[in-house]
């Protein structure tokens, strides 16, 4: 666990970015941190590397307080990812990956091997390994970037913004394959973001600063979605929280209807599209779901049905009945 307890932090200027700051971080968990530009996120950040040094307070990580040892030997135990990845230009990627190990005595072949697993891991092409990071694209580099900071294997990892300069396609691609990867490493991940939907996708927990770097609230994402705790936090997580909020209900025993007749299955039973009211031509299917799956997912396939109804699928995309608006909206009843 990392513990921020009454941190602050003011700079020469005598501007307060972070003031008063108390929370913890679980261990093996994502926490997001998320607010306003200037609300003081990449200040609280880096003052767990002490990349910045607080002005007040304590910051601990597993009850050892950050500043019993020196700030190198701290930040080796810590990854840390920033926007545009910080490569090193003049190494290769998989140079840029070994750094850490190499700085600390590691021997080649053991390095290398790590390094290249590494890049396997972060599903980068292994033929790219021995380019320079210029010649990458922006969501390449950062895929390096977390092969890098995982290089050691530290216990904890700093992600400032990573995602926030790719595409959103490849951002959305960068999301899915962190939250895979957490699946299998556990690592504590502090992340810093100031876009909303990235710290509810990712954030098993998410703080919320306000502007003067003052937390408006720390709860996991589904909450923050149903109890915002004042006005800015509800201004800040949007008008539609209540429709985002329903990712996070999964009912396992919505009732479905049988399938109807105008519902169009290929040889396999998978579902293609409808047949409504006699026309010739068939009709998109719109979005399916699983059993299993988000409330939120079953009100799309509702949504984008040209019949109204959603269709379940089994795990063999198979077509095992559906579900109307009634049912989702019964489904929502506290
Ligand atoms: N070296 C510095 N000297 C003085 N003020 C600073 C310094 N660095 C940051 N600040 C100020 O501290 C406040 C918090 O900055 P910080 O970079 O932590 O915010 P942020 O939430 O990460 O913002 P953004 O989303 O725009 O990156 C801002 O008002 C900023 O102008």
């Amino acid at each position: 666990m990392i513990e921020f307890e009454d941190v602050t932090k003011r700079y020469p200027d005598g501007t307060v970015a972070v003031d008063n700051l108390s929370l913890r971080i679980p261990s093996g968990q994502i926490t997001v941190f998320v607010g306003p530009s200037g609300c003081g996120k990449t200040t609280s950040l880096r003052m767990i590397n002490r990349t910045i040094e607080r002005t007040g307070g304590r910051i601990s990580i597993d009850g050892e307080d950050i500043n019993s040892k020196d700030a190198v030997t701290l930040r080796r135990g810590i990854g840390y990812v920033i926007q545009h990845a910080g490569l090193f230009p003049h190494k290769t990627v998989v140079d840029n990956v070994a750094t850490v190990p190499k700085l600390l005595g590691w021997d080649k072949r053991k390095t290398r091997a790590t390094a290249m697993e590494l890049l396997e891991r972060v599903g980068l092409d292994l033929k790219l390994a021995e380019r320079y990071p210029a010649q990458l694209s922006g969501g390449q580099q950062q895929r390096v970037g977390v092969a890098r900071a995982l290089a050691a294997d530290p216990a904890v990892m700093l992600m400032d913004e990573p995602f926030s300069a790719v595409d959103p396609i490849v951002r959305n691609q960068l999301q899915e394959e962190l939250l895979r990867l957490q699946r299998d490493i556990g690592k504590t991940i502090v992340f810093v973001t100031h876009d909303i939907d990235e710290a509810i996708k990712l954030g098993d927990n998410v703080a919320v600063l306000r502007t003067g770097g003052k937390l408006a609230q720390f709860a996991p994402p589904a909450e923050l979605l149903a109890n915002p705790a004042d006005d800015f936090v509800r201004g800040f997580v949007g008008q539609d929280r209540g429709y985002r909020a329903l990712t996070f209900v999964h009912p396992d025993d919505l009732p479905l209807k049988p399938l109807p007749s105008d519902l169009i299955l290929d040889d396999g039973g998978a579902p293609v599209g409808w047949r409504i009211d006699t026309a010739d031509e068939i009709q998109p299917l719109g979005s399916v779901f699983t059993r299993g799956d988000s409330l939120r997912a079953a009100l799309d396939a509702v949504l984008t049905s040209p019949s109204g109804l959603g269709v379940c699928v089994d795990a063999d995309s198979r077509a095992v009945g559906v579900v109307d608006q009634a049912i989702v909206a019964e489904a929502l009843r506290p």
